[in-house]
């Protein structure tokens, strides 16, 4: 797809997965958002300009999020729809399955990005799962495949094991939370990171004194610094939000450079806090 604009000055960048894939670099998550609100929070961000929207089958909403894509009248090859295989649908042939019920509530023909959501190594289901995921993909019927939540120990499994590289990682990453061995790693290994919770839940990330002295230099909010920090570091972004105030203001991220200085001062703020579930145990099944 082409990088895409507002119609106004906002123009969000494309990231080239491994495959060739085009991704835009800032998009929408929905988690904890109902059916009914993802419909309206979905059509608020497209109307705004986002144009990738991030779901998953566990969040419940895949049919709200289609409804928005559909009533938006947006051309489907400008938009970018990732969903997410649930930890309980692992396993080659009930992944096929998954898949095809995600098409369904999303309404969708072909996926842009599905992603495993959670390894869940004691199950020791994700390495048929991912041939379950090249099976999609050989068949076109996804243009991406993806992980989420792997660890380095999960990667080398599945690299010896399977024979498509995932795209992306799409993983716990804030200001407290930086994960930069991991990065490397992806780095390393030509993935990209995606980074979930970006704003850290607004849970206390946004109020650190840190970041309000940087948002003032340059006219711009904390979650905006945050998220500025993201897209400098090359980060993929989702962050979510029900509010149209913040919608915008999240969107509104691509005027503003942060200095060296800056990074830098966001980079001292990692405190190794994670905030969700650690990868390497959650085997949460629903
Ligand atoms: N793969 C995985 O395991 C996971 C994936 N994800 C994905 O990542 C997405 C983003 O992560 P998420 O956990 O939702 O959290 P975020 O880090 O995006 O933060 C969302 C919270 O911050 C608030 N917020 C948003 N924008 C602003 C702003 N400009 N100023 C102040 N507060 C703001 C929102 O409030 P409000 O909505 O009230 O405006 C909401 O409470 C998810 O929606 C999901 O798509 C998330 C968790 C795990
Ligand atoms: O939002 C997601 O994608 C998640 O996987 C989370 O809901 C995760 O399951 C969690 O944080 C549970 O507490």
């Amino acid at each position: 797809m082409r990088p895409h604009t507002n119609g106004g000055n906002v123009t969000v960048p494309n990231v080239r997965l491994n495959n060739g894939v085009e991704m835009p670099q800032l998009g929408f998550g929905v988690w904890q958002v109902s059916d009914d609100e993802a419909e309206k929070a979905v059509s608020a961000a497209l109307e705004t300009g986002y144009r990738s929207i991030d779901t998953a089958s566990a969040y419940e909403n895949e049919a709200g999020t289609g409804r928005a894509l559909r009533a938006s009248g947006i051309a489907r090859d400008e938009l970018f729809v990732t969903t997410k295989l649930f930890n309980s649908d692992q396993g080659y042939d009930s992944t096929l399955r998954a898949f095809d019920a995600s098409m369904e509530r999303l309404g969708l023909d072909v996926l842009d990005l599905y992603l495993i959501h959670w390894p869940v190594p004691s199950h020791g289901k994700y390495v048929d799962t991912w041939r379950a995921f090249e099976k999609l993909y050989k068949d076109g019927r996804v243009r991406a495949i993806g992980v989420s939540n792997f660890t380095v120990g999960t990667f080398e499994r599945l690299f010896a094991e399977t024979d498509v590289k995932p795209v992306l990682n799409q993983v716990e990453l804030h200001p407290y939370f930086q994960q930069a061995g991991l990065r490397a790693f992806h780095q390393e290994h030509d993935l990209r990171t995606e980074a979930w919770s970006p704003l850290g839940q607004g849970r206390g990330l946004l109020e650190d004194p840190a970041l309000a002295p940087i948002g003032e230099a340059h006219g711009k909010t904390p979650a905006q610094v945050v998220l500025r920090w993201h897209l400098q570091l090359g980060n993929i972004v989702i962050p979510k939000s029900v509010t149209p105030e913040r919608i915008a203001q999240n969107f509104d991220v691509f005027d503003f450079e942060l200095t060296e200085s800056e990074m830098a001062v966001i980079a001292d703020m990692d405190a190794d806090r994670r905030l969700g579930p650690d990868p390497a145990t959650f085997d949460w099944m629903g």
